[in-house]
């Protein structure tokens, strides 16, 4: 079966939940039997953990940016070296997933890209080139569905999209500065031409925060091609990080990441 239609990036603002739901996501389509390569551009690097990789595992992880030998070794130039302007703009990068990938519970791969500070603006240089390429490569790859969670910000979010993701799942949570986060960040996609726009609004705690939401959302609703109002669940700060525990207890915040993967899984079958 073809995935290209899976190509899923997830933002939002810091801390709203973006990585715990792609964790989620993650096991959730393993379990229906896909194969998932879960991408994690966060310099924090927390993917890992809340998949379910032992500390000891995520620890030895090195980010591909920080992949000094790696960097140079495709490029051809070697950051910490005061290199000159003579780099390959276009490395060969098939095999990053075959080295570097970390295969976690589930069968789910990990690979942890990080970020290059001066990314934002996509300064010129073999780290930048280097990520960019990784970003092109993996949404050629077949057969497998791609979750990347992003640092947070706008400008990662739009490099994403136009290295071809197709899917967007913005996160905020019920407060005015994630709703504005997310409101233009589905600015920016649309006008990327992105369509599959899916918006989560997580830690929902009352009727009165989707009251309050949905006033903070007038105009912008048709910018989404779904919203999910996922609820707070305390459940989460007993196993964090690793969301695997949650995934076995009776929980509405599973079931609602549950029924967002379900409307990725049916968007992704008509982009097929
Ligand atoms: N629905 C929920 N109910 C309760 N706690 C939650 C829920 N979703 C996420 N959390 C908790 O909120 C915290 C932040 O979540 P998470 O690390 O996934 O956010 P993030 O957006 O990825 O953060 P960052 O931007 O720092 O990477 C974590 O402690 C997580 O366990």
């Amino acid at each position: 079966m073809s995935t290209q239609g899976f190509r899923i990036v997830i933002t939002g603002k810091g801390g709203v939940g973006k990585t715990t739901i792609t964790s989620l996501l993650s096991h959730l389509f393993a379990g229906r039997g896909y194969s998932v390569l879960a991408v994690d551009e966060d310099p924090q690097m927390n993917l890992p953990y809340a998949i379910g990789v032992s500390p000891e595992d995520a620890e030895s992880i090195v980010p591909l940016s920080k992949n000094l030998d790696y960097i140079e070794e495709k490029t051809g130039a070697r950051p910490d070296s005061g290199y000159g302007l003579m780099f390959s703009l276009n490395p060969d990068v098939s095999d990053v997933v075959e080295r570097f990938g970390m295969k976690g519970p589930n069968g789910v791969n990990i690979l942890v890209m990080g970020t290059v500070v001066k990314a934002a603006t996509g300064c010129l240089c073999p780290e930048n080139t280097l990520l960019d390429a990784v970003m092109r490569h993996i949404n050629l790859r077949e057969g497998e569905i791609i979750l990347m969670d992003t640092q947070a910000g706008v400008e990662h979010f739009g490099r994403a999209i136009a290295k071809g993701f197709n899917q967007a799942i913005l996160v905020a949570d019920p407060t005015f500065n994630a709703v504005q986060v997310v409101k233009h960040a589905a600015e920016l996609a649309r006008e990327l031409e992105i369509r599959d726009i899916h918006l989560v609004i997580n830690r929902v705690r009352s009727p009165g925060d989707i009251t309050k939401v949905t006033r903070m959302l007038a105009g912008h609703e048709e910018l989404f091609s779904g919203k999910y109002y996922i609820p707070y669940d305390e459940m989460m700060s007993l196993f964090d990080p690793d969301v695997r525990p949650i995934l076995d207890e009776p929980s509405e915040f599973v079931d609602g990441v549950r029924e967002l993967m379900m409307s990725l899984e049916m968007h992704g079958l008509l982009r097929a």
